[in-house]
């Protein structure tokens, strides 16, 4: 667990960075700290690992203060990932990853097996170990940037808008690989964004600041989403977040209709809802593992304003209307 302790942090020059933050960053889960512009994220970022100092406050890993480790040692348990991947432009994909395990007294050829499963595991295949920076491309170099950071092992991962030098396109492809990474290692992340919908999608704990370094809120994106602590936490999380909050939602326990008026094919599989031209299209289906946001866009967007359930084997199994799902939004609350 990383813990700030009352941190304060003014820079020569009398700027407030961070003001006064208490914050817990829990053991193998990734806490996104998010707000506009200037609020002091990567400044505390940057305290967990002592590029910067804190004027005054404590910042505790597992109830050891960071300002009494020896600063090498507290690195090598933090891999530290920035915006651009900060990559070693005259070095190969494949020593870019390798440098540090050498550095920790790996043998050169352990260190690039290592190094090309890394790549590999990041989505990139033997054929980019021996380019340079230059040749990839900006999403590339990202997963060579986290792949990097990755290889030392560490711990805990500081993760400095990692995602934001990408395309929309690339940056969804990026989270979805990580989120399935994180899973599988289970470090303990801080990842600084500005965008409150990376941060609600990575992050098991949210942290929103607010300028002048304060934080403004803190919990799950649910608790946020559901529950935002003011009017600053409410505007930046978004006017949508009746409707974001059903991504967090499992379809489990939703009631369905029996299937009726659905035409289906011989295996029971959904063809279409029937139209004086022919079938017309579902839109889609979904299972109990999608989300209530799944269930509430087929229905919007069905024909007929239903959305379809089927089970593993594709086969319909159920119907929810959207007033069905009105209905039990609206059961659940009361
Ligand atoms: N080295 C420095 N010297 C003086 N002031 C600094 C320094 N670094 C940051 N600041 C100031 O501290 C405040 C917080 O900066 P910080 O970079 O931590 O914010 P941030 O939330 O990460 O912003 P952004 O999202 O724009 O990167 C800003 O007002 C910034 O100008």
């Amino acid at each position: 667990m990383i813990t700030f302790e009352d941190v304060v942090k003014v820079y020569p020059g009398g700027s407030t960075a961070v003001d006064h933050l208490s914050l817990e960053l829990p053991t193998g889960k990734l806490t996104a700290l998010v707000g506009p512009s200037g609020c002091g994220k990567t400044t505390s970022l940057r305290m967990i690992n002592r590029m910067v100092t804190p004027t005054s406050g404590r910042i505790l890993i597992d109830g050891e203060d960071v300002a009494e480790r020896d600063e090498a040692a507290l690195r090598r348990g933090i891999g530290y990932v920035i915006q651009h991947a900060g990559l070693f432009p005259h070095r190969t994909v494949l020593d870019n990853v390798a440098t540090v395990p050498v550095l920790l007294g790996r043998t050169r050829r352990e260190a690039r097996a290592a190094a090309l499963e890394l790549l590999e595991r990041v989505g990139l295949s033997a054929d980019f170990a021996k380019r340079y920076p230059a040749q990839l491309s900006g999403g590339q170099q990202q997963r060579v940037g986290v792949a990097r950071a990755l290889a030392a092992d560490p711990p805990i991962m500081l993760m400095d808008e990692p995602f934001s030098a990408v395309d929309p396109v690339v940056r969804e492809q990026l989270h979805r690989e990580f989120l399935r990474l994180q899973e599988d290692l289970g470090k303990t992340i801080a990842l600084v964004t500005h965008d409150i919908d990376e941060a609600i999608k990575l992050g098991d704990r949210v942290a929103v600041f607010r300028q002048g370094g304060r934080l403004a809120q803190v919990g799950t994106p649910q608790e946020l989403l559901a529950a935002p602590a003011d009017d600053f936490v409410a505007e930046f999380v978004g006017r949508d977040r009746g409707l974001r909050a059903l991504s967090f939602d499992s379809a489990a326990g939703l009631p369905v209709r029996p299937v009726d008026g659905l035409i289906l094919d011989d295996a029971g599989r959904p063809v279409g809802w029937p139209g004086d031209d022919g079938p017309r299209d579902t839109g889609g289906t979904f299972t109990k593992d999608d989300s209530l946001r799944v269930v509430a866009d087929l229905a919007i967007r069905s024909p007929v304003g239903v959305a379809v359930r089927v089970g593993p084997d594709g086969a319909a199994d159920g119907l929810v209307s959207h007033h069905d799902l009105a209905d039990y939004l609206a059961g659940r609350r009361s």
